[in-house]
């Protein structure tokens, strides 16, 4: 198997091409979880979630150690018609924020014992506006997808992928509408935190894009058309950890924007992926009904970062130390039922 490409249809190639999870890895990790002292699934959704981590990552009993949180930053052109509640560059401002530790993801990636990434793309040359024609060039398109690819690390145990882009609420509830359809209205929220007037033009953007870009090919093609570096980087890195067999923790509404890009190119192109939390930013819940996927927490988060799936980290961490590190009931000589 091949495991790079040149070109957007060996991308996609590549997703066609993707592991499996292991069955065998499976069986073992559900028979193991039936003799740890407690009584059936009373560690609920713990006992599913290290279940289907030992799936994708078959070997050792092991805990999680190497969590990489990587954060793709990006400038979106439709940033110029006023839809995000903070000016462009933000964008850049908030990368070195990033870089000098000061940032709401790096106190959440250390709290988990996570390590931190950040990737700019190409910051000072925004995307193209989407309401005047596709947003970035096929060779934009693929130089992003390839700082995705490469950005993941393959001795990662588990990967969170987040964004930082002015404006790529916009790209997300555009990307939304145009693979999912109903109203412009229906997908688009306040981001940064728009007010009323704010929401209605960032509303009637989002619609004027869709309309353009609508119906004019697959996932990978309407993200290039409609979404941005980062996010493509997002979506990128998410397919590569799946190569590699790492498990994904999807973070908010715009992650969730690029892992659903993935799925509209190829089904079960999310299977190594949960989701970490139900942003609040207004659409969210219908965009991962549509993955179908439950996510993990509920926190009132509407930050992007990577911050909501980072968060996620320590709850796949204690599922798998229960599963590694718990006693089997002859071990303990706990009485079985
Ligand atoms: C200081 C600051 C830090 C952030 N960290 C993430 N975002 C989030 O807000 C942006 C999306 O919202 P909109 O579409 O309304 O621009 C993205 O950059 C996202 O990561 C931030 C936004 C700001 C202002
Ligand atoms: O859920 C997200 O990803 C989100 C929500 C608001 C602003 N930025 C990101």
């Amino acid at each position: 198997m091949t495991d790079y490409f040149a070109t957007l249809s060996e991308f996609r190639a590549l997703l066609k091409a993707q592991p499996d999870p292991d069955p065998q890895a499976l069986a073992a990790a559900a028979d193991h979880n039936m003799q740890l002292t407690k009584p059936p699934a009373a560690l609920g959704q713990l006992e599913d979630l290290a279940l289907w981590y030992r799936s994708w990552r078959a070997g050792p009993l092991t805990a999680i150690a190497a969590p990489q949180v990587i954060v793709f930053a990006g400038n979106h052109g439709v940033a110029a018609r006023g839809v995000s509640a903070f000016p462009a560059e933000v964008t850049a401002q908030m990368v070195m924020n990033f870089e000098h530790g000061g940032a709401a993801i790096n106190q959440i990636a250390g709290s988990v014992g996570a390590m931190l990434d950040v990737v700019s793309i190409d910051l000072d040359r925004p995307t193209d506006d989407f309401t005047q024609g596709p947003a970035m060039s096929e060779a934009d398109f693929l130089t992003a997808l390839k700082q995705g690819w490469d950005a993941v690390n393959p001795s990662a145990d588990l990967l969170v992928v987040g964004e930082m882009g002015i404006a790529n609420t916009t790209a997300a509830a555009a990307l939304a509408c145009a693979m999912l359809g109903g109203e412009a209205a229906d997908w688009t929220g306040r981001g940064t935190g728009v007010d009323d007037a704010g929401l209605t033009l960032k509303t009637k953007v989002v619609a004027e894009g869709v309309v353009l870009h609508q119906g004019q090919g697959d996932g990978m093609e309407t993200l290039r058309r409609l979404g941005g570096r980062e996010i493509a980087a997002m979506a990128a890195a998410i397919a590569r950890a799946r190569h590699l067999r790492i498990p994904v923790i999807l973070d908010g509404f715009i992650c969730s924007a690029a892992a659903l890009a993935l799925v509209k190119t190829q089904d079960g192109a999310l299977d190594h992926t949960v989701a970490g939390h139900l942003s609040a930013e207004g659409a969210h819940d219908k965009l991962l009904q549509a993955l179908g996927k439950k996510p993990l927490l509920s926190l009132g988060l509407r930050l992007g970062e990577a911050s909501g799936g980072a968060l996620a980290i320590g709850i796949l961490k204690a599922a798998l130390a229960c599963h590694a590190g718990m006693a089997t009931f002859a071990q303990a000589g706990v009485t079985d039922a």
